[in-house]
């Protein structure tokens, strides 16, 4: 049976509270709704007197019965059970709306704080953890809780009701009564006996869900790559294990839970058989009247339900204990990047330090030994190396999206691990190869980093950019709707996009990794002529992959393994013959407008180019 439970393990941030921990975090998200709650219990107070009366109410009228036969008697008992009932009714529809009120705040509070957690966690928890896990997390687990919430509000009143027909039970006949209470430790001792074995698979049941959740968000996230490779039939296939452990392990839950009711009535309807024989041969002998044995018999049947759902509830209450941990786990996590001491910043000039700085994505890989960088305010620098080199790293590290394991990174003579990180941030201006654009227009998308700018901010930003001629290929201007990521963009009008952006967050730092998707020729000019204005004046990183921006940039640093091999402006560099050269040939060589194939490649000396 071990192929039920692969891939089922908790995550690394998981934790186990123990059950008083949890509950005190659970009462913290109560304690505000104390009068509501208060109402609840009132509710559920007079909802089980309401229950309790019925039986002794016909009990009563068949003692009664037998000695005065008037129809008078009947319709008052008639009337009585009547009242009880709609009273009864109202107050159950006053617990349960009220309850369900309850619930809601409650879980609306949860899902705000796991949300908040969501955006906390650092660029690392997601490298480890999928996203589709983390959205199950704060989806069906706090939907789970909720579910548990209300089952307690429930058990609350069935415990009252049977605490009712306890001392009911005991006031008519103590012999029967006791003959009750003897079958109770039986039923208690198997619900708790299935309490562990129901935590288990119920925990598992969450986990198998949050896989096929991660396996669905996966594929929507890739479904152009997954399409264009034809590999629909592939996904498909590893889709289907992956819901078939979720069926099974939810089989096996619903075996589980199914098992525990019927054992538990079963043991109650034996002893609901003695109490018939026994009773009616006490009414036979005139021990107790044909009323107490009915009263008896209603009781029973009253008693057994909410004894039951209390015992086997213990199980059910685990499954809303796991998924609150699971949330808690979520929004406990420890974030990796810590701000030791949070400065305010104010404008930066923008010159950058790394010192010794050693970092490793895992703790078994390295990326960086020692790196050392200086990086003057205003400069502009051009990162080339070839793939894995640690070029991303660089610019990673900076915004502080990753903890580094050794040395200092300084910015305007400040450590970076000792600002305040949101007004840093805010400094940074970082452009990814694809640039990410959010649903709405395209004026939205240049607005992100200042909601507070002006419609005129906004054309200027995006007119200052290659003069504002790419505004004119979209249908709508800036009015212009994006589409879901941006899909309703071209790649370079994205990017054109996102230097518009830059402009107006104006940062004294920019990160840019620039694209490698080939654009037509006129807007890649526009993205060119973009750049030198998103450039000027501040300090650049610039992940290279254009021969005119290597060109053009203040110095050029070549990396490798992590570490610098060379550095210079790109002229220098090539006639230097050394590792630059190799990645030219490679990366650059093309671009060049004389190019010819087979043509234009810069002699390096055996052994610059290794890598
Ligand atoms: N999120 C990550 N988790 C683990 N290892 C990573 C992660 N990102 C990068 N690495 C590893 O770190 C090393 C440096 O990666 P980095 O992305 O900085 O290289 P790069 O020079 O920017 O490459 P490219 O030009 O392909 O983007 C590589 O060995 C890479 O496999």
């Amino acid at each position: 049976m071990a192929f039920l439970m692969d891939g089922l393990d908790a995550e690394a941030y998981d934790r186990t509270y123990d059950d008083r921990e949890l509950l005190r975090r659970i009462l913290r998200y109560f304690r505000p709704k104390a009068r509501v709650m208060g109402l609840v219990a009132a509710a559920i107070v007079l909802q089980s007197l309401m229950q309790a009366a019925f039986p002794i109410l016909v009990s009563e009228g068949l003692d009664r019965v037998v000695d005065d036969r008037t129809t008078g008697l009947v319709v008052a008992l008639v009337s009585a059970v009547l009242v009880t009932g709609v009273l009864g009714w109202v107050f159950n529809f006053v617990q349960r709306w009220y309850t369900a009120k309850v619930v809601g705040d409650v879980v609306l509070g949860l899902r705000e704080d796991a949300f908040d957690a969501v955006l906390d966690r650092d660029m690392s928890f997601y490298d480890e953890h999928s996203s589709g896990k983390v959205v199950s997390r704060v989806t069906s687990d706090t939907e789970d809780f909720a579910t548990v919430i209300t089952l307690t509000l429930n058990l609350v009143s069935q415990v009252l009701l049977v605490g009712l027909i306890t001392v009911l039970l005991f006031t008519r006949n103590v012999e029967l009564a006791l003959l009750v209470m003897a079958v109770v430790p039986v039923i208690v001792a198997m619900a708790l006996g299935f309490r562990r074995i129901a935590r288990e698979t119920t925990r598992h049941q969450q986990r198998s869900l949050a896989k096929v959740n991660a396996t669905l968000q996966e594929t929507m996230g890739g479904i152009s790559v997954a399409k264009n490779f034809r590999q629909e039939q592939t996904i498909y296939d590893e889709f289907r294990p992956i819901n078939g452990q979720n069926y099974r392990v939810t089989l096996k839950q619903g075996f589980v839970f199914g098992a525990i009711f019927p054992a538990l009535f079963a043991v109650a309807g034996l002893a609901t058989v003695m109490l018939v024989h026994i009773g009616g041969g006490r009414v036979l002998d005139g021990g107790i009247s044909a009323g107490d044995w009915y009263l008896f018999l209603q009781s029973v049947g009253l008693f057994w339900l909410p004894l039951t759902s209390i015992a086997s509830f213990w199980s059910q209450f685990q499954q809303g204990l796991s998924a609150s941990e699971r949330v808690f786990a979520l929004i406990d996590a420890e974030p990796l990047v810590v701000q030791r001491d949070p400065r305010p910043v104010g404008r930066l000039a923008g010159r950058i330090e790394f010192r010794d700085v050693t970092f490793g994505y895992t703790p078994q890989h390295t990326v960086l030994h020692g790196f050392d960088l200086t990086i003057e305010a205003g400069e502009t620098v051009a990162l080339v190396g070839h793939t894995g080199a640690g070029k991303s790293t660089i610019g990673r590290l900076l915004v502080r999206f990753y903890e580094f394991q050794g040395g200092q990174i300084i910015v305007d003579g400040t450590d970076i691990r000792t600002v305040d990180l949101t007004g840093y941030r805010h400094q940074l201006g970082v452009v990814p190869q694809s640039p990410f654009l959010f649903s709405g227009t395209v004026a939205d998308n240049i607005r992100y980093p200042r909601p507070g700018a002006t419609d005129d901010d906004v054309r200027a930003a995006a007119e200052s950019v290659a003069g504002g001629d790419w505004l004119d290929a979209l249908p709508d201007g800036l009015a212009t709707e994006v589409g879901e990521h941006g899909s309703a963009l071209s790649m370079g009008q994205r990017q054109l996009v996102a230097l518009a952006r830059l402009l107006l967050q104006d940062p004294a730092i920019v990160i840019l990794d620039e694209a490698t998707a080939s654009v037509d020729p006129l807007t890649e000019a526009q993205i060119s002529e973009g750049l030198d204005v998103a450039l000027a004046g501040r300090t650049s990183i610039v992940i290279a992959h254009r021969l005119s921006t290597i060109e053009h940039a203040d110095r050029i640093i070549v990396m490798r393994d992590g570490g610098i091999v060379e550095e210079g402006t790109h002229e220098s560099l090539l006639r230097a013959g050394g590792a630059y050269c190799d990645v030219y040939n490679t990366y650059f060589r093309h671009q060049s407008p004389d190019y010819r194939p087979g043509t234009g490649f810069v002699g390096v000396p055996a052994g610059a180019g290794d890598h």
